[in-house]
């Protein structure tokens, strides 16, 4: 990956890539818990069954500086592996987010922490410390109904989340600052007056 991919992905406005792809996209069922937040970073995914958290410990050790971590329930939209103790030992790693395709837990806490966490919602009910054997961290996972392989990019922001391999994110940058950097003049000659009919292309 270039080094400056990330920071270049960042200043792409998010909804602007999905001009451009259909791929990658994230369920909208899972948004941000908080507000006004905007993520680019590597892929640390973990699948957990039978609600262990002991896999979520796992996962949190394996984070490094500017990861976002992936979590794969398994369909388990009830039980919440990620809360206040769980948000707070993510940051003190350094994570970027974490994204659940589940539910999460201390909603109040988890936004207080400031890190931001994507989810299908809230729930009291939370996973549990049971040392089972069918979880496992960073493996290939779903998320949101997209295949999420550990190093794929997460973007995130308050309109939903977009997880690409580090080539199709690569591929979709140029064409996406581009179409950034056209729309000022786009919506100038809106505001201004300008006839629709002639900005339109109809
Ligand atoms: O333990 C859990 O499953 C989630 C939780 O409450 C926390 O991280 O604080
Ligand atoms: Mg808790």
């Amino acid at each position: 990956m270039s080094p400056t991919l990330l920071q270049d992905l960042s200043d792409v406005s998010y909804p602007t890539v999905g001009h451009f792809l259909e791929d990658g996209f994230v369920s909208p069922a899972i948004q941000s818990l908080l507000a006004n937040v905007k993520i680019a970073g590597p892929a640390v995914t973990v699948r957990i069954a039978d609600h262990d958290a002991i896999a979520m410990n796992h996962a949190l050790l394996a984070l490094r500086p500017g990861d976002v971590l992936v979590v794969d329930m398994g369909g388990d939209h009830q039980h919440a592996p990620v809360g206040a103790v769980t948000a707070a030992a993510a940051l003190a790693q350094g994570a970027a987010g974490v994204v659940v395709d589940g539910v999460a837990t201390d909603v109040l806490e988890l936004r207080e922490t400031g890190l931001p966490v994507f989810a299908r919602g809230t729930s009291c009910l939370t996973t549990k410390r049971l040392f089972g054997t069918g979880s496992a961290v960073n493996v290939p996972v779903h998320c949101g109904g997209v295949e999420v392989n550990p190093g794929d990019l997460v973007l995130g922001d308050d309109n939903g989340l977009i997880i690409l391999s580090p080539e199709a994110a690569g591929n979709v940058l140029g064409k996406a600052l581009a179409s950034d950097a056209a729309e000022p003049a786009i919506l100038a000659r809106i505001t201004s007056g300008e006839p629709l009919e002639s900005i339109l292309a109809l």
